[in-house]
């Protein structure tokens, strides 16, 4: 949980002076974003992805594929509507460095990339990638074949010495403290002389609507992939060798990202309309609409996008949260304004999130006069009258937007660093006072 000093700027968060009501267009999955730019870096032909996510992660990790030789070009896409990226395959090659930044999708899928390119390719990302677990994607890839040098650390940073190619074949790995190790290994099998069976022998798996993820959109592209969910082993997913078709697609907008913009109308008594909410989709972010219904909110998905109003009441929750982790600390921050206890469960592993996030989420709403306290796998919080005060960011996108929730309703909070929402929404300060209007108010 450190905070870096440069980024000590206070962002006074807005206090709403009454019901929102408001539009508010969310930009694409970081998800479905960093996904889609693997698989068709990986493609026998080139694709289009439409209304990217463009942010710190994303840019991240198209710069990373582009220095490995992807061609991945600006364009409107092939109806000549929306921005979007056209991405050219090519000779996979080193040396290259690739910086990860914080982002667990670039620290975790790419090193099974670079066990494809010709020559070594050189991982290296802020202070804290140092400690987010990577060593299931490390362990996993040597025993299918790969040259990884890592001085022993089962971290970054570390180069991957690509041989042009992978074996693959069976593996053994423990993925309870990330679902990003099965993902990473799936998303390059096809490539895999072999392709990969992957074996999850830990106790527990979360952010399992991660990995469906990634099973569909290999499909999408023209994957074999057998899992539990097909008739498949408990635990037990694999990919066939074989060409991935580029493919043009258009990235859902990031669910988890208009998790503070519900939240608001669920604080306030108010009404959020997102629009282009997916009627069917394997973001986690679609399990607000129930979160939220039981914490006193009421939606309905109609042709304008799903329409979210709050009722004036929060109640408070008893959940396990280890499918949708990400979606925790914007669940915190509505539980500490609630008229009862809440207890979030099955999220161990925010610990190695971002920041500590359970660490970071009880520090800061009780030194906004809250009173949460840690449990081994979440947090209780019992809702106290809060106060304003500084609330910090642990460079983490969504302790910022957690404080931001809070801000609604309390009087005098300030957010340090409110820039590192840029890590998937650059725009959150803007949308955020668009959404209240100049009074306050629903724009
Ligand atoms: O695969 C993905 O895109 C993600 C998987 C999850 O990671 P963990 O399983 O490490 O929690 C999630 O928290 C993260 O925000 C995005
Ligand atoms: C855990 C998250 O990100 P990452 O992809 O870096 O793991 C997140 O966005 O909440």
């Amino acid at each position: 949980m450190t905070s870096n000093p440069a980024h000590t700027a206070l962002w006074p968060a807005p206090l709403a002076s009454g019901a929102v009501d408001a539009t508010v267009q969310v930009p694409g999955s970081k998800s479905v974003t960093n996904r889609a730019l693997v698989l068709a870096a990986l493609a026998a032909e080139p694709g289009w992805l439409r209304r990217p996510l463009r942010s710190r992660d994303t840019v991240l990790m198209a710069g990373a594929l582009r220095a490995m030789g992807v061609g991945i070009e600006e364009g409107v896409g092939p109806d000549g509507s929306g921005e979007a990226w056209r991405v050219i395959p090519g000779r996979l090659h080193g040396p290259a460095t690739v910086d990860v930044g914080n982002a667990g999708t670039v620290m975790r899928f790419l090193p099974p990339v670079a066990t494809l390119a010709d020559g070594p390719i050189r991982f290296d990302g802020d202070p804290r990638s140092y400690e987010r677990p990577l060593h299931g994607v490390i362990d996993a890839l040597r025993a299918l074949g790969a040259r990884i040098e890592d001085e022993g650390r089962g971290a970054l940073p570390l180069t991957v010495q690509g041989g042009g190619a992978l074996d693959g074949g069976t593996v053994e790995i423990d993925a309870s403290s990330s679902s990003q190790f099965v993902s990473a290994l799936l998303l390059s099998a096809p490539r895999f002389n072999q392709g990969v069976e992957v074996r999850h022998t830990g106790s527990t798996l979360p952010s399992m609507p991660h990995i469906r993820m990634t099973v569909d959109m290999l499909r999408a592209v023209g994957a074999q992939v057998d899992t539990p969910e097909s008739g498949g082993e408990a635990n037990v997913w694999r990919v066939t060798p074989g060409a991935l078709l580029g493919r043009d697609i258009t990235i859902e907008p990031d669910l988890s990202n208009a998790q503070p913009f519900l939240a608001a109308a669920l604080i306030t008594g108010g009404k959020v309309t997102i629009p282009d909410w997916p009627a069917h989709t394997t973001q986690p972010g679609d399990a607000l609409r129930d979160i939220f219904t039981q914490m006193g909110g009421s939606c309905e998905l109609t042709a304008r996008g799903l329409e979210f109003t709050g009722s004036g009441k929060i109640h408070g929750i008893d959940v396990d949260l280890g499918e949708v982790g990400e979606l925790t600390p914007g669940i915190a921050a509505v539980a500490a304004l609630a008229d009862g206890p809440s207890t979030l469960r099955g999220v161990a592993h925010l610990r190695l999130h971002e920041t500590d996030r359970l660490a970071a989420l009880t520090k800061e709403i009780n030194e906004l006069g809250g009173d949460v306290t840690e449990t081994a796998d979440g947090l209780h919080i019992r809702p106290r009258r809060l106060h304003g005060g500084v609330f910090h960011t642990y460079d983490d996108h969504r302790m910022a937007t957690a404080g931001a929730i809070i801000g609604l309703a309390v009087e005098g909070v300030q957010i340090e660093n409110v820039a590192t929402t840029a890590k998937t929404l650059p725009d959150f300060p803007d949308m955020w006072t668009a959404m209240l209007g100049s009074d306050g108010l629903g724009a």
